[in-house]
């Protein structure tokens, strides 16, 4: 980030007609200081240089593609602490959930209020810092921010701090949205390479067919579409930690790969010929159960024993008692904090609903669905109905015995519905008043009312 009370704001983008009409309207704030990028590959060049925008506007186009995705992807690794918010005339909900995933801030609808939006997210997003910015990738304090009081979040927290004093592999297991990428930040953080870089890779969001380069480099020419070299995440960890997520998505040619890369603690660029030594500490995650993947066949077993290191195992959301209502206060207090909203404190009926629903989404949907409840409430205390409907899947069983794959989870498609349901109600079918309160685009939500995925309240 730049001097005190300028910040740098980056539009990304090859329509200049928009790039023009929203320079000159972002451009009336003294505090802004605009620059363009026509490709993405220059931002990225500025970004690998060290340039770090408050925020980035990126025009990815009427219907974002693959390019897109891996845009984001590299714009959110290479920028951790960047507002991203993406602009396209796609109004395809799934469209906008899967970018948001890749590390997208938010996602607009392109239409006549989209600048209006993007003064108000800007203005939010460019506050002054106390703080000067983190190492490339690191949160300092990771291990602080992973809350909870429960004896089985003490371990980890132990077992964190005794993987933190060596370069032992950690092996991390939990269910999507225990906190798994929370553990890795944490490891890295207490490490003597803290101040190193913290690279984290989802194997399951990268296409098959770039996995390999996007692990291990390539070199110019290697492929078509490889117009410079690339160095892969290996190298770009040196030093410090290399996050692998996801590792049980990763195919058995590749898993050949990696074990061989492990072995001689080299990588060799796809379409070049010279090993380079790395030097990474490595941290991976699954959702999967390893063990068993290996006993049939899906996993190779010699990688299997090579990864498993220090072995820490996430408990779900449900198994740790009254964390619930403990996490959902601090991210209440950060989000009304943040947003400049009065900090509430949940009621008793709101307690209990939380405390009784067993959060298949684990933290991370306890986090969207108390700061959606935040933004909804309206008197001294978040209530039961500022909360959305919050429904276990009908399997008739105790919630603590959910099986551990997300095969009976509300999909994130259903969730988002459902909080958009839920604000159409609070605000008795007003679908602007709705939209600007979720913020996100009106067209979106009629769009969504026309093809019956929301109803108005009075239907
Ligand atoms: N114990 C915790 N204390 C505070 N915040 C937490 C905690 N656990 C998770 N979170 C927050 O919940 C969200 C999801 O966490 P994270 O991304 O680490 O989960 P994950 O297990 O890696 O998810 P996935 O399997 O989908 O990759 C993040 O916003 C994270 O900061």
């Amino acid at each position: 980030m730049i001097a005190a009370a300028t910040f740098e704001i980056w539009l990304l983008g090859n329509n200049e007609a928009y790039s023009n009409l929203l320079s000159h309207q972002l451009g009336r704030n003294p505090d802004y200081r605009i620059r363009r990028f026509p490709t993405i590959a220059l931002a990225l060049g500025s970004a690998q240089e060290g340039e770090q925008p408050e925020a980035i506007i990126y025009d990815c186009g009427p219907t974002p593609d693959a390019a897109v995705h891996r845009a984001v992807r590299q714009l959110r690794e290479q920028l951790p602490q960047t507002g991203l918010f993406l602009i396209s005339s796609q109004s395809d909900i799934s469209t906008a959930v899967e970018l948001m995933r890749h590390g997208a801030s938010d996602y607009l609808v392109k239409d006549a209020s989209t600048p209006d939006r993007l003064w108000q997210l800007l203005a939010q997003t460019c506050q002054p810092r106390a703080t000067p910015p983190s190492p490339k990738g690191t949160c300092p304090e990771a291990a602080s921010l992973l809350l909870g009081e429960h004896a089985s979040m003490q371990r980890v927290r132990e077992l964190i701090a005794k993987a933190a004093r060596t370069v032992i592999t950690v092996s991390i297991t939990g269910e999507t949205g225990t906190g798994k990428e929370l553990v890795a930040q944490a490891i890295h953080a207490q490490s003597s390479r803290a101040s190193q870089p913290f690279v984290a890779v989802n194997m399951a969001a990268i296409p098959r067919e770039l996995l390999e380069s996007e692990l291990f480099g390539h070199e110019k020419g290697a492929f078509t579409g490889a117009t410079a070299r690339r160095v892969g995440h290996f190298e770009a960890a040196n030093g410090g930690t290399l996050f692998l997520d996801e590792i049980g998505d990763l195919e058995l040619p590749l898993q050949a790969k990696l074990l061989r890369v492990l072995q001689e603690r080299v990588v060799t660029r796809v379409g070049g010929s010279k090993p380079v030594p790395f030097d990474v500490r490595l941290v991976v995650a699954t959702h999967r159960d390893l063990a068993a993947e290996a006993r049939a066949g899906r996993f190779r077993e010699d990688l299997y024993y090579r990864l498993l290191g220090l072995p820490i195992e996430l408990p779900p959301l449900r198994a740790r008692g009254n964390d619930r209502l403990l996490l959902a206060d601090h991210f209440v207090q950060n989000f009304s904090h943040a947003n400049r909203l009065p900090i509430r404190s949940f009621d008793a009926e709101a307690k209990r609903r939380l405390l009784a629903y067993p959060f298949p989404g684990n933290v991370r949907e306890l986090k969207a669905v108390v700061e959606l409840a935040a933004v909804l409430a309206d008197g001294a205390h978040i209530v039961a109905a500022d909360l959305p409907p919050l429904q276990a899947p009908a399997t008739g069983r105790d919630a603590s015995a959910m099986p551990t794959t997300t095969g009976t989870m509300p999909s994130l498609r259903e969730q988002t519905l459902a909080i958009m349901q839920n604000a159409l109600l609070q605000t008795q079918g007003d679908v602007v008043a709705a939209a600007s309160r979720l913020r996100i685009g009106r067209s979106t939500m009629y769009r969504l009312l026309q093809s019956g995925h929301l109803r108005l309240p009075q239907d």
